[in-house]
């Protein structure tokens, strides 16, 4: 039996498909595997037996990732999940960016009492007057799941499309349209940008990457999109920047005390991924993904462990070592392995920066004092016996 507990609430169609000998627990210190969406996990003790974390969601920035890796527990995200939700998010927010629609609203409710409204609507209505997206340039910094998907849709409404992207992987390159037009300096989209929306992971190297400088390259009347973490953008710069005119508007999914009180802000409660299809989306894959670890050993869409895939064990038994990847691990484990006459029909090793994997098959059974040992060895995090 495997227990698992969720730190947020996770959306049914997803939680189901757990296999029929697992159960939900309220205690996180006993779950074998946490599912999680934006609850912060870094002042969280983490369980000595915990294996596995599935964030159900892209951004990983609230999961102590290498903390994580250190104790042999693998952190899994879901990839794209929500992607579709977060770019209409951000389609809206060009729209409400682009003329006065929330004051034209608040202008309507205000004055639904008024006998006159038909009449005053049309001496009134300047004030929320706006331009057109079509033909105006549009810079999209980061071009992964979701800033893909902006930039092309952003075409497809007329838009000019610059987009950047030092990292691009190749199977995201695909997907883009080929109206967009390649960045390689992320100064042109500063400097030449209508608009300019944010799509990258909040990192070291990402935090506070529009601030002062990056604004006082940009047009006057540019307006700023942030639908991907907060403190990507140095609000005090940005303040500055509004209040002096130069920003016409920031739109943000991100409220926090000083953006809820900047002027020509235009703030969203973190509604990105807030839709049934993302949250059915993200349960079905973080659950998909935490099954076939904690069953099979397979390891897809980890954010701090390699990808393995052996499918499912055809032998009598299937070990998982969790490792420093460092020398000589392959020959510690096959020699202890060997050491019990144990035969090995298949083995995988991974390795990703610090850490690795070495999944493999036996055609016999461990005993309980092989697994010990391979404990011991120097640099192993975490020996589980998964079949
Ligand atoms: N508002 C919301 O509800 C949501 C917000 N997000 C946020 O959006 C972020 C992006 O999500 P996805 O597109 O799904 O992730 P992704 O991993 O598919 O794409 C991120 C892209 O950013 C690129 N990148 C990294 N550093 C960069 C840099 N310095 N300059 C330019 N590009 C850089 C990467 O190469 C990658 O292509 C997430 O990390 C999360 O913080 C994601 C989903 C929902
Ligand atoms: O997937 C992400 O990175 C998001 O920001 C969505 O967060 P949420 O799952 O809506 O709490």
């Amino acid at each position: 039996m495997k227990k698992i507990h969720c730190l947020n609430p996770i959306a049914e169609c997803g939680t189901k498909l757990f296999p029929e000998d697992y159960v939900f627990t309220d205690q996180a210190a006993e779950a074998d595997a946490l599912l999680v969406r934006s609850a912060s996990m870094h002042e969280m003790e983490l369980p000595e037996n915990l294996l596995a974390v599935g964030r159900a969601g892209a951004g990983v920035n609230n999961i102590p990732l290498d903390e994580c890796a250190q104790q042999g527990i693998v952190v899994f995200n879901t990839p794209g999940a929500n992607a579709n939700g977060v770019k209409e998010l951000v389609l809206a927010g060009l729209f409400l960016a682009s003329r006065d629609i929330a004051g034209g609203l608040a202008w309507c409710k205000e004055n639904a009492a008024d006998p006159q409204i038909a009449k005053t609507t049309e001496k009134s209505k300047k004030a929320f007057a706006g331009c057109e997206i079509k033909g105006k340039k549009l810079g999209v910094i980061g071009l992964g799941a979701i800033g893909a998907e902006v930039a092309n849709a952003a075409t497809h409404l007329g838009m000019e499309v610059y987009g950047y992207d030092p990292y691009l992987s190749v199977n995201a390159a695909w997907r883009l349209s080929r109206n967009v037009k390649h960045i390689t300096n992320a100064d042109t989209i500063f400097r030449e940008c209508d608009y300019i929306t944010v799509h990258v992971p909040l990192l070291e190297s990402t935090k506070g990457m529009i601030d002062k400088e990056k604004l006082d390259m940009m047009k006057d009347g540019v307006v700023i999109l942030n639908f991907a973490r907060d403190i990507l953008v140095n609000d005090d710069d940005m303040a500055e920047a509004v209040a002096a005119g130069r920003v016409a508007r920031y739109v943000s999914d991100f409220p926090n005390p000083k953006v809820a009180n900047m002027d020509r802000v235009i703030l969203m409660p973190h509604l990105g991924a807030s839709t049934k299809e993302s949250e059915d989306n993200c349960a079905v894959m973080a659950v998909q993904e935490l099954t076939d670890y904690l069953e099979n050993g397979n390891i897809r869409n980890s954010v701090n462990y390699p990808s393995c895939d052996m499918g499912v064990c055809q032998t009598e038994s299937r070990v998982a070592v969790l490792h420093k990847n460092i020398p000589n691990m392959i020959g510690q484990i096959t020699a202890i392995l060997a050491a019990q006459g144990a035969n090995i029909t298949d083995m995988t090793n991974k390795s990703r920066d610090r850490f690795a994997y070495t999944l493999v098959d036996l055609e016999h059974s461990l005993e309980e004092a092989t697994i010990e040992r391979l404990k011991t060895i120097e640099g192993v995090l975490r020996v589980r016996r998964v079949k």
